[in-house]
């Protein structure tokens, strides 16, 4: 394997989709070797068009502009939290580690599927909050199908990643189709707005974490203060993805579903240095992808050692992320 690699190399997916076989085989073990080691990526080359992301980011900084009692209208009052309007510093993800950290830095607007699933996953309740329908804002005007069309191409470039996935595991390149078909992914979109007051201490835009889901495909604009991911030496490195490009990083639900081969990293959003946290803002779309609610996550075959068995029991998709949930609210 090649072991000049950059810690986190850039992938062009059209040339992986498109391209010759030699040229797959390569990007298939780049890909392969980096979500061994670092379980982080940057693609370009992908589907999400670089001027409709531009709209997108004019239009959730309109959002977030507004005063807080316009935005509070899209915050959830039933039983499913993740869908609408989040208000800064409610949530802390360092939370999720177990420790007690500060609370993030950020605030937040959430979509789940935007096709209606309801109906098939009826006969299991637990399913139902994953499920629930969206809240979308009518303020500034266009901007609920916009996050609706975004949540659709992150859709078809989560597609086209699983069958990059699927080659860099030796499987054939299908081999997720079937559990994708009513998935369960969430879209964010986080500001990170300019601070008049100095962070807290260990305040972070956002605390240290590992993602739950099989992989997160992040968009992002450029701006001080942005994330940054460990590296096996312990080491921060930042991870920035300049225009049209995208970040994918593996969650843990791809750490287990590969029998721990491939990681699941931790990362974090760091706060701008000096003078300019009180006038760095930033946005960034991340699509937490998730296959179907009753996905068997289970040992891929060829991350098990002839004649081992796998280390973990095997699990649904629905059930991974709800005790990961449960555990993040402990403590
Ligand atoms: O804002 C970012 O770049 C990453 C945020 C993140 O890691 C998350 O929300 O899980
Ligand atoms: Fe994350």
């Amino acid at each position: 394997m090649n072991v000049s690699l950059p810690a986190i190399p850039t992938i062009n997916l059209g040339r992986f989709l498109r391209g010759s076989a030699e040229e797959r085989a390569e990007i298939a073990a780049t890909v392969a070797e980096t979500c061994r080691r670092v379980g982080f990526l940057i693609i370009s080359g992908h589907s999400l068009d670089q001027d409709f992301f531009d709209r997108v980011v004019r239009e959730s900084f309109a959002f977030y502009d507004q005063p807080r009692a316009v935005k509070d209208r899209f915050h959830p009052t039933g039983p499913a939290r993740q869908r609408g309007y989040h208000g800064m510093a409610t949530r802390g993800l360092g939370r999720t580690l177990g420790q007690d950290a500060p609370l993030d830095l950020r605030e937040s607007y959430f979509l789940g599927p935007v096709d209606d699933h309801q109906a098939h996953f009826a006969h299991i309740p637990e399913a139902a909050t994953s499920y629930a329908p969206n809240i979308l804002p009518d303020s500034p005007e266009g901007f609920g199908e916009t996050l609706v069309a975004l949540y659709r191409s992150f859709e078809q470039v989560a597609a086209d990643m699983y069958r990059l996935f699927a080659v860099s595991l030796g499987l054939p390149e299908g081999y997720f189709d079937g559990m994708i078909q009513r998935h369960f992914s969430i879209l964010a979109a986080h500001h990170y707005p300019p601070l008049a007051e100095p962070p807290e201490p260990g305040q972070l835009r956002t605390g240290a974490h590992t993602d739950f889901g099989a992989m997160t495909i992040l968009a992002m604009t450029e701006a001080q203060g942005g994330l940054e991911a460990r590296l096996p030496d312990g080491s921060w490195a930042p991870v920035q993805a300049k225009r049209g490009e995208l970040v994918i990083n593996l969650g843990d639900m791809m750490q287990r579903w590969t029998n721990d081969a491939w990681a699941s990293t931790l990362h974090r959003v760091v706060n701008p240095p000096g003078l300019a946290m009180a006038s760095s803002r930033r946005l960034s779309v991340g699509f937490f992808v998730h296959p179907d609610y009753d996905a068997a996550i289970s040992a891929i075959p060829t991350c098990v050692a002839a004649g081992e068995a796998p280390k973990y029991p095997t699990i649904t998709a629905g059930e991974h992320i709800a005790a990961k949930i449960a555990r993040s609210h402990k403590g």
